[in-house]
């Protein structure tokens, strides 16, 4: 039986486009997901295996970082509107572009001198507890929690010095951008009896040091920065006195504008998913017995 090709498009979906503005010191960010589906004269390569009219996914993908540089993202909207008009107009075969954005807000994190640069995305974190007890009144654990708080710093984070072998392709970097998302459990000491503890005022106020330690300190490695975070928890707050923190590395990569003539003054970055560094600790009073799970990723 004949068959004709119906409706078909292409292109690179979800190119993951994060734009950094710096004003002296202070940093904005626009943090985008792109989706570019392209269609036209596109017969030959479906039915003959001609490519002559088709422009690489992977053009389409380069575009996105090149225009993030040289234009900036002023709006998801105007980004779109440059790019399918490039499109359309550049290739013949192509007559359509749809272009669709996702775009995640970030907000500044508060009440650090460093909030100039750190970030903290809206909306994501879910709150969490886990509460065992078996009559016995010494039995009592409070663990309580936190995941899906996403943070980032546009600078003050280097990682160099480490280990080399001859897998090793990382280079040294003296400026990145750290990002990761905040899973954590801590565990309150003594009984939750006697006079009622206000639980909702020391989850604030312990987001507020893992926010504040996380901005405030200049790192040198995720796993440094982990240490502090969960340092500031326990110093900070005397009921506390163990916590678990799970933070996978959200690695961003400078895009790479040399084909194209531009440079990348750590402005237009790649955000990778996956793979992904994972990097895991425990943080104790001293003398205090570890009790909270090392495998957080199952728990509430
Ligand atoms: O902060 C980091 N810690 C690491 O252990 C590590 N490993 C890596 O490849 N990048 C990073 N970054």
């Amino acid at each position: 039986m004949p068959t004709v090709l119906g409706q078909n498009q292409y292109g690179k979906a979800e190119t993951r486009v994060v734009r950094v503005t710096r004003e002296g010191p202070v940093h904005h960010i626009r943090d985008l997901n792109v989706s570019i589906a392209l269609s036209g004269a596109m017969d030959d390569v479906h039915t003959r295996g001609s490519n002559a009219g088709v422009l690489p996914t992977d053009t389409t993908k380069n575009t996105v970082f090149a225009f993030a540089k040289e234009y900036g993202i002023a709006s998801a909207e105007e980004f779109a509107v440059r790019l399918a008009r490039h499109f359309v107009s550049q290739q013949e075969t192509i007559h359509t572009a749809r272009i669709r954005v996702e775009e995640y807000g970030w907000d500044r994190i508060p009440a650090t001198g460093g909030a100039a640069h750190s970030f903290v995305r809206r909306g994501q974190e879910t709150r969490t507890a886990q509460v065992t007890y078996d009559g016995d009144g010494e039995s009592w654990q409070v663990l309580s929690g936190l995941k899906g708080l996403v943070v980032m710093n546009t600078t003050d984070s280097e990682f160099h010095g480490y280990v080399k072998d001859r897998y090793t392709t990382l280079p040294e970097t003296r400026d990145r951008i750290l990002a990761t998302e905040v899973n954590a459990f801590w565990r309150h000491a003594g009984r939750p009896e006697g006079e009622k503890p206000d639980w909702d005022a020391s989850y604030e106020r312990t987001r507020g040091h893992l926010l504040a330690a996380f901005a405030g300190t200049y790192s040198l490695s995720l796993q440094q920065t982990l240490y502090a975070m969960g340092s500031r928890v326990v110093d900070q707050e005397p009921g506390i006195d163990e916590i678990r923190l799970s933070l996978p590395n959200k690695h961003h990569f400078l895009a790479d504008l040399r084909p194209f003539g531009l440079d990348n003054d750590n402005e237009v970055y790649f955000a990778a998913d996956r793979p992904y560094g994972l990097i895991e600790a425990t943080v104790l009073r001293d003398g205090a017995t570890a009790a909270v799970p090392v495998d957080l990723t199952n728990l509430p």
